[in-house]
């Protein structure tokens, strides 16, 4: 399992249709993602079964982690993590069908009692949002940074931010106490392979500061 610290890289079936799901998630890998999360809202099994394994070869290839998006049986046939939100199901019965090295992930919106019940439930890392207008997701809860501070204080398990973050604020999030930065449109709306990685190494490095 790779640290669950740096730049989570999420997958959305628009941004990547028309044969760049794994160019660009290749670049995001090479610019330093650590956890690649496969999230694609459609019902046509085949496909996401095809994709999510070549994820997951590509995940093993670089040393990182993929997580599927809402599919548990997905995740169990694939042998790799999984993030659920609040209506995805159960994370206890997640953990227990993945196994205790899995990675399980919650979506615990701006509320601190949400996040106490995941790790109750043995979530690895719990996922707080939205924090700014996010262009995937602009109707997801609204959260505040200041949540982070004190879910870091509260909680051993890694706090991950999601929504609208960009290269402009994730440092502002990464200061409160997030371990994990959570990103769509600001990594794959690039216009090549090339500025992903190049979006890539600067979320990345926002983790590891020149002092
Ligand atoms: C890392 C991370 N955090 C939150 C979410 C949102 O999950 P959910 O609320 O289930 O919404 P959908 O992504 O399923 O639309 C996430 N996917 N990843
Ligand atoms: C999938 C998702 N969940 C959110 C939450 O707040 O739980 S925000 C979000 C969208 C994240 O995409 P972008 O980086 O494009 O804003
Ligand atoms: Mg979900």
């Amino acid at each position: 399992m790779s640290s669950l610290r740096g730049l989570y890289a999420i997958t959305d079936s628009l941004l990547l249709a028309e044969g760049r799901l794994i160019p660009y998630v290749d670049a995001a890998l090479k610019g330093g993602a650590r956890l690649i999360q496969y999230r694609d809202k459609s019902h046509d099994g085949a496909r996401r079964w095809d994709e999510a394994q070549a994820l997951s070869e590509l995940c093993t290839r670089h040393g990182a982690d993929l997580i599927i998006n809402d599919d548990l049986d997905l995740a169990v046939r694939l042998g790799v993590g999984l993030h659920l939100g609040q209506e995805d199901g159960s994370l206890a019965e997640a953990r227990k069908q993945l196994g205790q090295a899995a990675i399980v992930g919650g979506t615990c919106h701006a509320q601190l009692a949400l996040a106490e019940r995941a790790v109750q439930e043995g979530a690895s890392y719990i996922a707080f949002g939205r924090f700014f207008n996010s262009n995937t997701k602009p109707d997801a809860p609204a959260a505040t940074p200041e949540l982070l501070t004190e879910a870091q204080r509260r909680f051993t398990v890694p706090v991950c931010a999601i929504g609208g973050i960009t290269l402009g604020n994730a440092a502002s999030l990464i200061e409160r106490g997030a371990s994990l930065i959570a990103v769509i449109h600001a990594l794959f709306s690039a216009p090549s392979a090339e500025e992903v990685e190049r979006r890539a190494q600067a979320f990345s490095a926002l983790f590891n500061p020149i002092l």
